[in-house]
């Protein structure tokens, strides 16, 4: 059994369910998963004391929050040092122009060189249109970019693009190495 810190930002909760969706994958092989929101993480955490530690945020307006570059930044010693997982969602990944989803992918990889990380996994999902949850300005900024993306653009409803089952395989992945870990 493995011991997991799971971190993860959000503004309108689609990164929380997949934070939810790879815990239950985790804890159903038998790890304890520590499920943290970034902006509330417990003083004086100790990274190092975790097996693997999984990270996940959401891009709005072609950047990470802030406060999951910060935790990263923080503890990219032993996250470097350790065994670390990082996963994105964005519009674009959701596209079905190649050159979107490539987009989406190259926002991850410019996180991880900007803060110095290099994580044994990295995932690239498609998100979700919350227009109910969106204010008027956002609402009309996001029909914007759906548009650009080729995305659903009735704003009287809200449509989520995650692939669960590529979820589940990212995490099934993680799972696969964690038995590993504890041998070296
Ligand atoms: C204000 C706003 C800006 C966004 N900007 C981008 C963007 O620049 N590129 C992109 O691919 N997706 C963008 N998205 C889509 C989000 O990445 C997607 O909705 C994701 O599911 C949000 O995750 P969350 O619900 O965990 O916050 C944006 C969403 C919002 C609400």
């Amino acid at each position: 059994m493995a011991s997991i810190l799971l971190v993860y930002g959000t503004s309108e909760g689609q990164t929380e369910r997949v934070a939810h969706h790879l815990a239950g994958v985790f804890t159903g092989h038998g790890h304890t998963v520590d499920l943290v929101h970034g902006e509330r993480l417990p003083e004086g955490l100790d990274t190092a004391e975790y097996d693997a530690v999984v990270v996940g945020d959401p891009i709005h307006l072609g950047r990470h929050h802030g406060y999951v570059r910060a935790f990263v930044e923080r503890h990219r010693e032993t996250l470097n040092d350790g065994y670390s997982a990082f996963f994105q969602l964005s519009l674009s990944a959701a596209s079905d122009d190649p050159e979107h989803v490539a987009a989406a992918e190259a926002l991850a990889t410019e996180f991880l060189d900007a803060t110095g990380w290099h994580p044994d996994h990295v995932a690239s999902f498609a998100g979700a249109l919350a227009y109910s949850q969106y204010g008027l300005l956002k609402r009309v900024l996001m029909r914007r970019i759906a548009r650009k993306e080729g995305g659903d653009t009735d704003t009287s409803r809200d449509y989520e693009y995650t692939d669960w089952d590529a979820v589940t395989a990212f995490a099934e992945a993680i799972a696969a190495d964690l038995p590993k870990l504890r041998q070296t």
